[in-house]
């Protein structure tokens, strides 16, 4: 296949760009790491901010893994229908990372400590979400206009990996929760979430979720 994910063997920064692989009927390569071999340095040394994941098209390699989900939305027509939607559909994906940056110090960086309060606070995260999704005129059905972008696979990984850690965190969020149901079982996507490759991954890479 044309494409090559080169990362750890988690679901981690790179499920996304995964389900919109999938849902899209594209092919690509999993090359996973080691903690051991990526500790001998040599892969570290040659990233260009010294992390993972790294993405192969042809020729190019990409690091960053909001950069890699641009990528692959300029090539497969998941980026809106215009420029205005383009932006929007950038700044809802910022909205996105800046929850999963939240979530991911949680995750590695204060887990026991911190879960309680963290799940208190996502009602307020979760809140820009659902008026997001209740200003759609398609009937909430996409962040940005009557399609799907690569900001929708971003927000729906996130979410997943929040209904793992918090299984109730989306029933006070008609719309939210109707839009991860109503994304996940869209055939190729449900597919790749019942596999094997999808389920046996771990969320994150200390073991914790
Ligand atoms: N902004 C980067 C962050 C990448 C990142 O945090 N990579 C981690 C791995 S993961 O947590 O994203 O799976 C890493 O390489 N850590 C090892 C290191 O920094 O040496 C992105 O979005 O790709």
């Amino acid at each position: 296949p044309e494409y090559t994910i080169v990362s750890f063997n988690i679901r981690g920064r790179c499920e996304a760009a995964r389900m919109l692989l999938a849902d899209q009927g594209l092919e690509w390569k999993d090359e996973f790491v080691t903690i051991d071999t990526w500790l001998q340095g040599d892969l570290k040394a040659k990233a260009v901010f010294g992390q993972l994941p790294v993405f192969k098209d042809g020729g190019l390699t990409l690091y960053q893994s909001n950069a890699i989900l641009r990528h692959l939305a300029r090539k497969h027509g998941l980026y809106g229908k215009d420029l205005n939607d383009q932006s929007c559909i950038d700044m809802m994906n910022d909205g996105v990372e800046d929850l999963r940056i939240k979530y991911l110090q949680l995750i590695y960086k204060n887990y026991e400590e911190g879960k309680d309060a963290y799940i208190k606070s996502l009602p307020a995260e979760f809140k820009y979400f659902e008026n997001v999704l209740g200003q759609k005129k398609y009937g909430n059905g996409f962040l940005v206009g009557n399609k799907i972008s690569f900001a929708d696979y971003n927000l729906v990984d996130l979410l997943c990996n929040h209904l793992v850690l918090a299984p109730g965190c989306l029933a006070e969020f008609p719309l939210l929760s109707a839009y991860v149901k109503r994304i996940s079982s869209r055939p190729r996507i449900q597919a790749f979430l019942s596999s094997d490759a999808h389920k046996n991954r771990p969320i994150n890479g200390n073991g914790k979720q």
